[in-house]
């Protein structure tokens, strides 16, 4: 997208701040007009000076306008400052909110480091860009006004001035989209080195084994030496803009004075005028580095809203329910099943085939339900479905007989609760992790959920106890999915959806485990997919799947003599569970 295009998305950020981006501007043309006014009170003390009368009142002028000038500026830098971080807040609450308000898909089909990327970096190249609008006007103004009082001191030597402004301005405008290209460039490696660098150490565990560290790290540091490649261009292109803006401001002088001395010894110009010149000339250089600086921080923080902007794509699951919905949220019903799914096909995006398709199945409102299948099958886009991660692009869901979108997204998941197979834990301590669902929960009901998964002595006897964190090694693999459990079995939700982690457990845990689905599955219904083959046999009812369909559905007994996938698939558990039970026992 061109800068002009993406300057609306930095104003948009800026919008919201406009009282105080115009109480800077006013500051900054005020100390403006002080700097402006100082060559020529300098040349009234010296005009004075000659004429020999008193020099107290041009002397006290000019100390006011010197003293106020700096008071004025001090002001304007903390005010611009302070709504520098303010637009950097906003900007990352709002790509926070919108990050946990989205939809799973959309936000899986990006590399998470590079989202984690758009709130820590990006949003830092707000932080200059937003005072620089204000930088620039100023700057503009402060410019205009030297050469005007120039003029007023002398048309020749502004001539001159202007010349060399001219050249060195036209030098500066080419190269500039230069050094916006790098920084773009640079933030966009930036962006893949966070992506390439989270996902590795999330896997760290593998890279190690596959003794692919080397490797790994080269490619991430690839992408650190790709973005400094970028960044060096862009500080090379910078320094010959500063550069050349230097020499031409240092030859303009030179040249000045040579004409100026020239011009007064011919009569033709007061020393004091030149004198006054020669320091507007040396101001000129502070509009002139302070339209530079702007410019280029303008650019960074226009590709950095451009980047940020590009967020609005991922869509966000709606907040309030769908058109089919009431006021009110109807009272639990006792009667017929819990959960239905009615002909429900389901794909990952448009144009890609069904993950899932004619799904006719009913969830009882108590009792265990085991999914299995092979890889593939559906079952996790089941759950999905069934949590509303993915909306059904065909048939329905109902809840308690009511369509899903008659129900929020809110209202439907507070029916139910989810263990994941993977990363079921989330960051903080152990007790953090058991009310993460209902942050009310006292130790009472804490301790309760810990007994049923038998690992209230275990967490007693942690010097922390419930405080101990979660990332510290005390805690093994197994008793981290049994906390997700215990969480899960608090306040006894409605349908606990349990995806079985494929590792196995030690047996005594595999019995904890068993008895308290058992104990929950009188309570509620239980939805597993299913990794063990206890599991499975201790199931009221087994659903089949195979190929995104239901296949059969029915007793362990009943499917074993008329399944014959549902034979496999058992025999392969057995064989599974026979192989780690001697392990354990040795
Ligand atoms: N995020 C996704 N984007 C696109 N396609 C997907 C996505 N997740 C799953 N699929 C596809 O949907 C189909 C069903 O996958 P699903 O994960 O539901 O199977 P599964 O039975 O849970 O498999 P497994 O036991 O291996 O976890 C597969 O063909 C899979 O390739």
């Amino acid at each position: 997208m061109p800068d002009s295009r993406r300057l609306p998305t930095l104003l948009a950020f800026l919008r919201p701040h406009r009282r105080t981006l115009v109480a800077g501007l006013l500051l900054g043309l005020v100390a403006n007009a002080a700097g402006l006014a100082t060559p020529m009170v300098t040349k009234w003390v010296l005009d004075t000076f000659r004429e020999g009368v008193d020099l107290t009142a041009p002397i006290v002028v000019l100390l006011v306008l010197v003293v106020v000038g700096a008071a004025i500026t001090l002001g304007q830098w903390i005010l611009l400052g302070t709504l520098a971080e303010r637009i950097v807040l906003d900007a990352r609450t709002s790509i926070i909110g919108r990050y946990f308000r989205a939809r799973i898909g959309d936000l899986q089909r990006r590399p998470t480091g590079e989202l984690v990327t758009r709130v820590t970096s990006d949003t830092g190249l707000l932080h200059e860009a937003s005072g620089s609008l204000v930088g620039l006007i100023n700057a503009g103004i402060g410019l205009a006004g030297t050469l005007v009082l120039m003029g007023v001191l002398d048309l020749t030597l502004l001539g001159c001035t202007l010349a060399a402004v001219v050249v060195v301005g036209a030098l500066i405008a080419l190269l500039m989209p230069r050094i916006s290209a790098a920084q773009t460039a640079a933030q966009e490696s930036v962006g893949q080195l966070g992506g390439t660098l989270e996902g590795s150490l999330r896997a760290i565990r593998t890279v190690k084994a596959s003794r692919a560290e080397g490797r790994q790290s080269e490619r991430i540091i690839g992408n650190a030496r790709d973005a400094a490649a970028h960044s060096i261009r862009a500080a090379k292109v910078s320094a010959s803009v500063w550069t050349l803006a230097w020499s031409g401001i240092h030859l303009s002088v030179l040249l000045i004075l040579a004409i100026g001395a020239w011009r007064a010894q011919r009569g033709l110009l007061e020393v004091s005028s030149l004198i006054a010149f020669l320091l507007y000339v040396f101001q000129l250089m502070g509009p002139i580095s302070e339209l530079t600086q702007n410019v280029t921080a303008l650019q960074a923080g226009i590709a950095a809203a451009g980047r940020i902007n590009e967020l609005d794509t991922i869509a966000a699951e709606s907040a309030v329910r769908g058109t089919a919905a009431t006021d009110t949220v109807p009272a639990r019903r006792e009667d017929g099943p819990v959960l239905v799914l009615r002909d429900v096909t389901a794909r990952y995006g448009p144009g890609t085939p069904p993950a899932v398709r004619g799904i006719d199945l009913e969830i009882p409102r108590r009792g265990h339900t085991a999914v299995v299948g092979p890889s593939g099958a559906g079952k996790t886009t089941l759950f999905s479905l069934l949590l509303r991660f993915l909306e059904p692009d065909g048939g329905e869901i109902l809840l308690d007989g009511r369509p899903y979108p008659a129900w929020s997204h809110d209202e439907v998941r507070a029916r139910l609760s989810y263990v994941e197979q993977e990363t079921p834990v989330v960051p903080g301590s152990i007790r953090d992790n058991l009310r993460f669902t209902h942050p009310d929960a006292d130790d009472e009901e804490l301790h309760a959920v810990l007994r049923a998964v038998r690992l209230d002595e275990k967490i007693g006897d942690l010097p922390d106890g419930l405080d101990t964190s979660l990332t510290s090694t005390d805690v093994s693999g197994g008793q981290r999915q049994r906390i997700a459990l215990a969480r899960a079995l608090l306040r006894t939700p409605d349908v606990l959806l349990l995806d079985e982690a494929t590792a196995q457990l030690d047996g005594l845990t595999e019995a904890a485990v068993q008895e308290c689905i058992r104990e929950r599955a009188a309570a509620g219904a239980v939805v597993t997919i299913a990794h063990r083959l206890s599991t499975v046999l201790d199931a009221d009812r087994i659903i089949v799947m195979e190929d995104g369909r239901i296949r059969a559905q029915g007793t362990h007994a009943e499917l074993y003599r008329s399944d014959a996938l549902y034979r496999q698939l058992v025999e392969a558990l057995r064989i599974a569970a026979d192989q780690t039970a001697p392990a354990l026992a040795g």
